[in-house]
């Protein structure tokens, strides 16, 4: 199962001009980016009454039709960001916009899937909007194609790896026209063939006639190459943010325990 939302507020004049253009240039649906968020703060107060900063003015943008990451070290603010974007947390400051509709897909697959078989489960979200029978199976069929999951439309849902569940989740998302994807540490738990099988059905997705975005949290900084651009985060502030390449190389200079960690 899905969280989904819709558009959070109007769009800003663009934050980050040269992914704007790069971004019109190759045809998107708007000049707006996917996802933005502006100054964005994001602070609790915990039980003892202490004030705790969680997210810092964190400006972000991700145009459409294209695949970033978010990376960062542990409890630096990753998927409180996502949170935030997703709309399932509000912003203590700033503004945050969301073009078009939005699914937040969890690390752990059997959180979301939650019918008997792929196709039921694929269907499910659709049950909401007042569709025919042949719009639910032609959504549901195009949806497993564009994840690579088409032959197992029948298969019951036990019997699938978590690289296959997550797949089936993301095939809930594009069978409801989502423009939107957030991964929170999808492939955290996968090996390395059911990495592989995720990181394409999304790959797949944003290369798609629907132009959708996704934003990946994970720690796995191989995956790097497979997306557009990224961003990296400490201590709940935004470090860097551009293209992949770019941000790869900071890392690579930065020579952080972080990257150590990694094996970068
Ligand atoms: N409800 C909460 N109460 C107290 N602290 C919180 C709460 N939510 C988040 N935090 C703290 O905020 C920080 C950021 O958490 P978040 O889960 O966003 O980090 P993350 O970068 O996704 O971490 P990880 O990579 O380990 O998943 C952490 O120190 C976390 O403990």
């Amino acid at each position: 199962m899905l969280i989904s939302t819709a558009s959070l507020a109007a769009p800003f004049p663009p934050l980050f001009p040269a992914i704007a253009a790069a971004s019109s240039a190759r045809g998107s649906l708007t000049d707006s980016p996917a996802i933005e968020s502006r100054n964005v703060s994001y602070s609790i107060t915990n039980r003892r009454g202490k004030f705790l900063p969680i997210l810092k003015n964190c400006s972000i943008s991700v145009p459409h039709g294209q695949l970033w990451m978010l990376l960062g070290p542990n409890g630096c603010g990753k998927s409180t960001l996502l949170k935030v974007l997703a709309g399932l947390l509000n912003p203590t400051e700033g503004k945050v916009h969301v073009n078009g509709s939005c699914s937040f897909v969890f690390q752990n697959p059997d959180h979301q899937v939650v019918m008997p078989t792929v196709e039921a489960d694929v269907a499910f979200g659709l049950g909401k909007y007042d569709l025919s029978q042949d719009e639910v199976r032609s959504r549901v069929s195009n949806a497993l194609k564009s994840v690579g999951m088409a032959d197992y439309s029948q298969r019951p849902i036990q019997t699938l790896s978590g690289g296959q569940k997550q797949r089936v989740a993301i095939a809930g998302a594009l069978a409801e026209s989502c423009k939107v994807l957030l991964l929170d540490e999808l492939t955290t738990f996968l090996d390395e063939y059911d990495q592989m099988g995720v990181v394409n059905a999304v790959k797949n997705c944003v290369a798609g006639p629907g132009d959708v975005a996704a934003l990946w949290v994970t720690h796995r900084l191989e995956e790097l190459k497979y997306a557009n651009g990224a961003i990296y985060m400490e201590e709940g502030r935004i470090m860097i943010h551009g293209d992949a390449s770019s941000v790869a190389k900071f890392l690579k200079d930065k020579q952080s325990e972080y990257i150590k960690h990694f094996n970068f």
